[in-house]
């Protein structure tokens, strides 16, 4: 391909990121890496309008190379301020400000006014930083379920910072090539070719972002409750299933905590509905700060609630049950000028010989549940394998103030 047929595909694909990351954009405009893609997206454009014009007519030096050299360096620190962004940093736009005018200021520089051999030994290691900045962020990124949508991008960069160090030194070791504008048809064919490969890998490596989190944050919202935070049952069928298979019996197996919120319909009939979820948000607030943050806490019904425990034995699930019930016994919530007494029944069971299903243990830990309100509510009830519960403690009436 000849060269300015190749700076007219990289234009094209240039066009095609940045009119893929605007719409993109508009459908999920709380992705706002997407808006600094956009701006890489506008910034190659720019530069491959420049170099096209420049293959026709005699343009300024200020545009050519100045300003298409400037904006070149722009569209790879855009990448790299999207992921920023992405990965919850400060894109740092200013920076990349600050760079692109002194890349366009140092053209004045004469020796690199003088030979784009210069420009090029100069701006290369700019771009290859950018590169490399990409690459490392996302290489660093938490490990989870994001990180093989990085990999597209993180390649892709990484293979643009490669060739442009084959072209540095080929330049170092062809130190006799007199480089002009568009003078060498090596230089600028490769130039091209690579930034055309990018171009089309990068837009589909930023849509992959970008598509896999809104998947991810999809899923984790039709797994959440939203009025506590907590899993919700949905989500309790899968982990509970996948724990229970994947843990033996024995003192380190899985466990339900159950617990409910004693006479809660009173509370909402007094206090009306709004008062209600206050007092949901409130007991479970108090209850997650008496577990383990790796404790699967589950919201299974309106004011029913399930901690899945995987490495405790009767009596460390009994203190917690209890530990748990007198919190929430001792803390009173204040709302509307009046404190509110909230007290919960609690169930417990540890997976059992006979148990053949996750389920069975919840069934258990809920009829431990359903012994510690008929025996009088705010109460701890352990469920044996013989089925046979045992009651943990306290008789206290609960009150609503
Ligand atoms: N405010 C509010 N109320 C809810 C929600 N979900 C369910 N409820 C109410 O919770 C109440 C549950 O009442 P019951 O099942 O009779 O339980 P209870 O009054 O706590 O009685 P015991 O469990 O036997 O102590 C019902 O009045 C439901 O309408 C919710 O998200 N918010």
């Amino acid at each position: 391909m000849d060269t300015l047929t190749l700076l007219l595909a990289a234009a094209l694909a240039s066009a095609i990121m940045t009119t893929t990351m605007y719409v993109l954009h508009r459908a999920s405009p709380r992705e706002a890496s997407l808006l600094d893609w956009f701006w890489a997206g506008v910034f190659f454009l720019a530069t491959n309008c420049v170099g096209v014009v420049a293959t026709f007519y005699r343009v300024p030096f200020w545009v050519a190379p100045a300003i298409g050299n400037a904006l070149y360096i722009a569209g790879h620190g855009a990448l790299l301020a999207g992921v920023r962004r992405h990965l919850g940093r400060q894109p740092g736009w200013a920076l990349l400000l600050v760079v692109s005018v002194l890349v366009f200021a140092a053209h004045w520089l004469t020796f690199v006014h003088a030979s784009i051999t210069y420009r090029l030994m100069l701006f290369y290691p700019i771009i290859m930083a950018l590169n490399l900045g990409v690459v490392l962020l996302l290489w660093r990124a938490p490990a989870n379920d994001m990180k093989p949508a990085y990999w597209p991008l993180a390649l892709i960069e990484l293979f643009f910072f490669a060739q442009l160090l084959l072209r540095a030194l080929f330049i170092v070791f062809n130190a006799q090539t007199t480089l002009t504008f568009l003078g060498s048809q090596f230089m600028q064919t490769s130039g091209s070719l690579a930034l055309l490969v990018f171009l089309s890998v990068a837009t589909m490596g930023c849509a992959l972002i970008v598509i896999r989190h809104q998947e991810l944050a999809l899923r984790r919202a039709s797994r959440t409750d939203h009025l506590t935070g907590w899993l919700n049952r949905h989500a309790l069928q899968d982990i509970a299933h996948r724990e229970f298979n994947r843990r033996g019996r024995g003192n380190h197996s899985l466990a339900f905590v159950i617990f409910d919120i004693d006479h809660f319909k009173s509370i909402n009939d007094t206090h009306g509905h709004a008062v209600g979820d206050t007092a949901i948000r409130h007991v479970t607030t108090l209850a997650a700060g008496t577990l383990r943050g790796y404790d699967a806490r589950f919201r299974i019904g309106g004011e029913e609630f399930v901690v899945l425990i995987t490495d405790a034995d009767q009596e460390r699930l009994i203190a917690m049950g209890e530990r748990l019930r007198e919190h929430i016994e001792g803390s009173a919530l204040n709302t509307n000028g009046t404190s509110l007494s909230t007290t919960v029944s609690v169930g417990i069971a540890l997976r059992g010989t006979t148990d053949r299903h996750w389920e069975d243990v919840l069934r258990r830990a809920d009829e431990a549940l359903y012994r510690s309100k008929k025996n009088g509510r705010n109460r701890v009830s352990y469920s044996h394998e013989d089925g046979e519960s045992e009651n943990g403690s306290a008789d206290a009436v609960p009150m609503i103030a």
